[in-house]
């Protein structure tokens, strides 16, 4: 159903997927292309590793959000992957979150079209039945920390440099529900009041200290790293592992369940008034005047 829906999408939004490309790697393994979410085989056994491939900055597009979510359905309905590896191909940044564009000076029918892929993404990820393991090698704020914190285990490489919250106070933005509820999970309340409503972006050092990764690892490890913990956890059988998961899930997820027409009328309204289009607009100008 969601990957019909993603199909879909992907049409309206003029992406072909003829242009999807199968080949092999060097190890013999067998290679999938997108243009924007590369899935590969890796040597360990059952576990496949999904490359966020959107340059510059992994911004979550209409496209990519389609592609990873055909992705996932993919894996989840191939029987020979338990786990997933979520990491990045953009040096520096595990992804910039969603795309500022798609919700700057768009019409309602293209935020509420936005809005729902980037939901079905999250349910998605979130309740996923394979072992999701982020191997974060970047710079991942708000939509980009979402998807990490959505997975069932977080490595973080040490780059001082590197940066992870949900930021979206600082752009204006009031952060919808189940983004608070994923990390309220994740931190607990007290840590999430702050972190939320001053923006904040963590360090490795902090986010570790916080609970927001679990792992953090030399940058050259990360991958790695998440490899093994991902032997680990599919040490568990995966029946009982998955009904855990849900048991401890399901609640979170029912609840946009519940109301995700809601959830995307209150964004339309919100994204369209002109006070947020300005503040977008501003901050989008901030980014392209800081190269100069
Ligand atoms: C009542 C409430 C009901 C409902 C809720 C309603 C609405 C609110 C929900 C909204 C939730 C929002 C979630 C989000 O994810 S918002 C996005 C947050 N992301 C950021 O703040 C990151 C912004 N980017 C950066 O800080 C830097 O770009 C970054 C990632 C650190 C990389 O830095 P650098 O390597 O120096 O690269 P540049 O800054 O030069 O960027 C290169 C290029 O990319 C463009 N870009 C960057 N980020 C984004 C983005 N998120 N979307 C689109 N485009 C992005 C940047 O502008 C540059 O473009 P250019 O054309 O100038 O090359």
């Amino acid at each position: 159903m969601a990957l019909a829906a993603g199909r879909a999408m992907l049409m309206r939004s003029g992406v072909r997927l003829g242009t999807q490309a199968a080949a092999r790697g060097g190890n013999g393994a067998r290679r999938f292309m997108n243009h924007r979410v590369v899935v590969e085989p890796n040597t360990v056994p059952g576990v496949a590793v999904i490359k966020f491939k959107n340059p510059p900055v992994n911004s979550l597009t209409l496209e990519f959000l389609t592609e990873f979510v055909i992705c996932l359905e993919k894996l989840e309905n191939d029987k020979t992957f338990r786990g997933v590896v979520l990491t990045s191909d953009c040096p520096g940044i595990f992804s910039a979150g969603l795309d500022l564009r798609e919700m700057c000076g768009k019409n309602p029918a293209h935020y509420a079209e936005y809005w729902r892929a980037v939901q079905e993404m999250w349910l998605k990820v979130y309740l996923s039945n394979l072992v999701l393991v982020a191997a974060i090698n970047g710079t991942s704020p708000a939509g980009g920390c979402l998807i990490a914190l959505s997975c069932d285990y977080r490595v973080l490489a040490d780059n001082p440099r590197y940066r992870m919250g949900l930021n979206e106070t600082l752009l204006g933005l009031v952060v919808p529900f189940w983004f608070k509820d994923t990390l309220v999970n994740t931190i607990g309340h007290r840590a999430s009041e702050r972190a939320l409503q001053l923006g904040l972006l963590f360090p490795p050092a902090e986010a570790l200290q916080l609970g927001m990764v679990d792992q953090v690892v030399p940058e050259d490890q990360v991958q790695s790293t998440a490899l093994s913990v991902m032997t680990q956890w599919l040490a568990i059988p995966d029946h009982v592992r998955q009904l855990t998961k849900n048991m401890i899930r399901k609640a979170t997820a029912d609840h946009l369940i519940k109301h995700q027409e809601a959830d995307i009328q209150n964004f339309i309204n919100f994204i369209s008034r002109d006070s947020i289009q300005k503040s977008l607009q501003v901050y989008l100008e901030n980014l392209k005047q800081k190269k100069h």
